[in-house]
């Protein structure tokens, strides 16, 4: 078996895995962030992505149940209340809906889920099942990719405001929290999986959980970039029928 890596090096190892395969990297990406999608492209985007952020809470509150100790759980908790809010209306998952909103979008039909492509479907119910079912420390690891948001956040936003003249600051004020959210989740979640990967399996396994959760991403985006530019979108998915979700909000 490799030796115990040091701190330092654990943490260079993780940060590799995010500067090779974070879906900063993904054609879609640079698409969206470049003025290069179509409005159908851009919706697509959100209202698949609407099943991302709606996943997280459940995630967290998988990672959540099997804490042990309370100062973790504290710590963790905030997550679910940053997504859910405190009261109706509030909270990141409520943020995204306004973005979706804005983008003329049907909530009840974004909400439902029932226009998303199936491989978001897949990827999303994955990263809820990692985390109920692999070793805590895996699952918080898989929420590593939060080491290289900000960035990735920052120019994604910058680029839509600059290109599309539908996006208004407004739109896009989901993101407007996350980068300081998520240097703060991050930092904590980097600190934990160094602390408790006392071998090198465990130190592997961690990297491993980044890599999935980098896969599960780009997957994400890979289904958009497949469906809405080069083929066609499975074909009860969002404008498979010409705006579909539009036509359910009328
Ligand atoms: O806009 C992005 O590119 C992006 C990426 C990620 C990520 O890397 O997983 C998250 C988010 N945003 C995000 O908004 C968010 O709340 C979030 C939570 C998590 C997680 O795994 O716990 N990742 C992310």
């Amino acid at each position: 078996m490799p030796e115990l890596l040091s701190p330092a090096d654990l943490e260079a190892r993780l940060r590799d895995v995010g500067a090779r395969r974070y879906h900063s990297l993904h054609p879609f990406q640079i698409r969206l962030q470049s003025g290069q999608c179509s409005r159908t492209q851009v919706e697509a985007w959100a209202l698949n992505r609407y099943l991302y952020q709606a996943c997280i809470p459940q995630k967290d509150a998988h990672i959540l149940a099997r804490m042990e100790s309370a100062a973790d759980r504290r710590e963790w908790r905030q997550r679910i209340i940053d997504h859910d809010g405190e009261h109706e209306g509030e909270g990141g998952i409520a943020k995204w809906l306004k973005l979706t909103d804005d983008l003329g979008l049907d909530r009840e039909t974004v909400v439902s889920g029932r226009l998303a492509l199936p491989a978001t479907k897949f990827a999303v119910t994955s990263y809820i099942s990692f985390c109920r079912d692999r070793p805590l420390l895996e699952a918080i690891a898989s929420s590593l990719t939060e080491l290289f948001s900000p960035s990735v956040i920052k120019v994604r936003a910058e680029g839509m405001l600059a290109h599309y003249d539908y996006v208004t600051p407004e739109t896009l004020a989901y993101f407007n929290k996350r980068p300081v959210q998520a240097k703060r989740d991050s930092d904590f979640a980097l600190a934990y999986v160094i602390e408790h990967a006392k071998t090198r399996e465990a130190q592997d396994a961690a990297i491993a959980a980044l890599e999935f959760k980098c896969s599960m991403l780009w997957t994400m985006l890979d289904a958009l970039e497949h469906g809405y530019i080069y083929a066609k979108p499975w074909p009860d998915a969002f404008q498979a029928e010409a705006g579909a979700a539009r036509q359910a909000a009328e």
